[in-house]
């Protein structure tokens, strides 16, 4: 049985925080290997990447997600008792849920509420002299999926709520003090979801019919009992924060339009055109270029064998998404952002995981997917068709050791006008 190959020094918590998109790629090339071990938060861990990896992390029977995510993500990211950490049957039937909420109709009902929110900021924008892109979709996003899913917000609510859901994905592995703050909005966040379920389920308030909240209130687990309210609200959060994250890949978006002005024009067109391709093409490269989730996690479900490596039940298991997206075995020049490439080639369920690989029904892959590419493709044509704007000077690198990684100024735009 070969050794599977072990990245050098005692710990390497600190480099994988240093660069976490390209640690697990980089150390993986270095060692010759689609598996190493390092030593991450003083556990060791598995690192896994490239495709042929992917499919074997989405094998059930070899893999598992109870208890594999670190608690500081679940107290912030994730929370607990919610669908990221089910397996089996359980996850199944909790996951129908979400493919149920998220069919396609709902999406387009989500896109037209979030349009109508560009309509709406736009005439602010137009009166501040410079709008920081990414931050200023925050509050839309939070108003516009918080009216979508029947959650009340009350105007007074919006700046607290949006500050709320975005300390759960932007500052869950900041510095203590931003961590310190993302637990805390998770716990308030929590409260206020699980009280307003839990009044609705007892008639006191109405929950609009056929909306996500109602359908989350509704839902029954396997043993036939709805939800207890704080896992119910932690699903519910599970369609509220990730669709404010979305903000993260519209930002990319503009930010590849700028720094790629060649695809500007054949993406106005496509857009304009009813022909979809090529706009489909290019929001699928953002979210294979640009970094977003560094990784997943997983369990060893029971001891197995794979290429020669022995793997023991419980070991903590990491697979890169960021270097399989950017695996030179899958994507010819993988560092280049070139939209044609999706013009010829349809996305593999393990080569393209961005929001995660396989098949959504049945694995832990994103449900969102189809939110985040309508609401990306609604904000390009939106940025490309309905304004006009400019980007100032300003520091436009990626910031890669920040999670997400995002425009270091957070894409600074002005001089915005709503063309009519
Ligand atoms: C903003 C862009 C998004 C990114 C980058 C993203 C990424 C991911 C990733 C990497 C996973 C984990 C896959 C795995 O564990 O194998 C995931 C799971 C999940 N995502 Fe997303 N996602 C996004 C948007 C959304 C949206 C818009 C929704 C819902 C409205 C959503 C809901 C979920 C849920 C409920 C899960 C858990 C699925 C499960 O465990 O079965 N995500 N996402």
């Amino acid at each position: 049985m070969r050794r599977i190959p072990q990245v050098s020094g005692w710990d390497q918590s600190l480099a994988f925080l240093a660069d976490p998109y390209r640690f697990i790629a980089r150390n993986c090339r270095q060692l010759r290997s689609e598996v190493v071990q390092a030593r991450l938060l003083l556990r060791q861990t598995l690192c896994f990447t490239g495709p042929r990896a992917a499919e074997l992390f989405y094998n059930e029977s070899l893999f598992c997600r109870a208890g594999a995510a670190p608690e500081p993500l679940r107290a912030t990211l994730f929370g607990k008792g919610g669908v990221q950490g089910l397996d089996g049957a359980a996850h199944r039937r909790r996951k129908a849920l979400f493919m149920r909420v998220l069919a396609p109709e709902q999406v387009a009902a989500l896109v037209r509420q979030v349009s109508h929110e560009w309509e709406h900021e736009l005439a602010r924008w137009a009166e501040q002299p410079r709008v920081p892109l990414y931050a200023a979709l925050h509050p839309m996003l939070t108003r516009a999926v918080c009216h979508w899913a029947g959650v009340p917000l009350a105007p007074a609510q919006v700046a607290l709520r949006t500050r709320e859901l975005v300390a759960l994905f932007d500052q869950a592995t900041g510095p203590p003090l931003s961590h310190l703050h993302s637990r805390l909005a998770r716990m308030a966040l929590e409260s206020w979801l699980a009280h307003l379920l839990a009044e609705a389920r007892a008639g006191r308030v109405e929950l609009p019919e056929g909306s996500a909240a109602e359908a989350v209130a509704l839902h029954r687990d396997e043993d036939g009992k709805v939800l207890r309210p704080r896992i119910a609200a932690v699903e519910l959060i599970n369609l509220l924060r990730p669709t404010v994250a979305v903000s993260v890949f519209i930002t990319q978006a503009a930010h590849a339009l700028h720094m790629a002005p060649q695809c500007r024009e054949p993406l106005s067109d496509s857009l304009a055109g009813g022909d979809m391709r090529y706009a489909q093409a290019f929001v699928q490269e953002v979210r294979r270029w640009y970094p977003f989730f560094p990784a997943v996690a997983a369990r060893v479900r029971h001891d197995f064998e794979w290429q020669g490596y022995h793997f023991s039940r419980g070991e903590l298991a990491l697979l890169d998404l960021y270097g399989t997206n950017h695996d030179p075995r899958s994507w010819d020049d993988a560092d280049e952002f070139r939209p044609q490439r999706f013009l010829a080639r349809k996305p593999g369920a393990y080569d393209f995981i961005p929001q995660g690989g396989a098949e959504p029904h049945a694995h832990h892959r994103c449900p969102g997917e189809g939110v985040a590419i309508a609401l990306m493709m609604l904000s390009l044509d939106w940025l490309l068709h309905r304004m006009r704007c400019e980007v100032p000077q300003q520091d436009l690198s990626l910031d890669m050791s920040r999670l997400p990684a995002l425009p270091r100024d957070g894409l600074l735009i002005s001089g915005v006008q709503a063309l009519s």
